[in-house]
């Protein structure tokens, strides 16, 4: 990376109005590239909208003074440009693969932003990376498994590697624990771990505090459509902040194993 390299993300006085709705008010945040980071809130916090607003879903209806909406240093992006930077995995997305479709046949598709190959031309190059991904998140077992008999945990690492086709810059993580068993938990943390070990940057959404992996050094609190509080990872998972941004008295511990967990409410 050198002085010039331009931040993932720099969005400032970000206002998203929808139905007459406030759902994203004033945010302004700046992630490095390569940069771990989670961004916790409660449910109706604005985190999906957020995840809408940087896949360009929707749109800044109001940039305050000083106002900028820029992803890579670049105010315009088609959005299939955009994703070879941002890998996202969202559960909208896991909703839409209903089809009968092969493991390695998900992780591909990722080249052709579709849900299917339908008539799109698979190269040998492609298939090359495909099994390259597979070996990496140490799934190949899942390539000639049909997506619509795999457990919520195999899929969406199947979903991890389909984002990961382009060699994004970071991976945007929606909600990424939900519904997955202890084991699945389990497997789901060292993949994420190992992409966060490779230099892909992570952007973490969730209201789970136990997702927030080891490698995540800073955190956003997100409330209300608003961007809280943002900073180191200790000093934001506090009890008092915790509390007050679940609106519970909870107490918040880093264990042995890096990971933070909520007790007593
Ligand atoms: N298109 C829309 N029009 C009006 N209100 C909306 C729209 N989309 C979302 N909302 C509302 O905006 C608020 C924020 O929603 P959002 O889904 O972004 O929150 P969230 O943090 O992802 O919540 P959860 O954790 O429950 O998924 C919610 O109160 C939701 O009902």
């Amino acid at each position: 990376m050198t002085d010039t390299t331009p931040p993932l993300l720099e969005f400032k006085n970000i206002t998203v109005v929808r139905d007459g709705r406030t759902l994203l008010d004033s945010l302004s945040l700046t992630v490095g590239a390569g940069e771990h980071i989670a961004l916790l809130g409660p449910n109706g916090a604005g985190k999906s909208s957020f995840i809408r607003l940087i896949t360009r879903e929707y749109y800044p209806s109001f940039q305050g003074e000083h106002g900028a909406f820029r992803i890579w240093g670049r105010d315009r992006w088609h959005v299939f440009d955009l994703r070879s930077h941002l890998g996202v995995v969202s559960n909208d997305l896991q909703h839409t693969f209903t089809r009968d479709m092969s493991g390695r046949e998900v992780v591909l598709s990722g080249f052709f932003s579709s849900v299917g190959l339908f008539t799109h031309k698979v190269t040998g190059e492609m298939e090359r990376k495909a099994d390259e991904i597979l070996a990496f998140l140490e799934i190949e077992h899942l390539g000639d498994r049909p997506m619509t008999e795999l457990s919520s945990g195999e899929a969406r690492r199947l979903l991890i590697g389909r984002a990961l086709v382009h060699d994004p810059a970071a991976l945007v993580l929606d909600e990424p624990t939900n519904s997955l068993d202890l084991h699945a938990l389990h497997t789901f943390r060292r993949t994420i771990r190992k992409i966060a070990r490779s230099g892909t940057g992570i952007i973490l959404v969730t209201h789970n505090l136990h997702d927030i992996i080891p490698e995540i050094s800073r955190v956003v609190l997100m409330k209300d459509g608003r961007f809280w509080k943002d900073g180191q990872k200790a000093e934001m998972l506090t009890d008092a902040n915790i509390g007050g941004l679940f609106s519970v008295p909870v107490h918040v511990k880093e264990e042995e194993d890096g990971y933070y967990y909520a007790t007593g409410y």
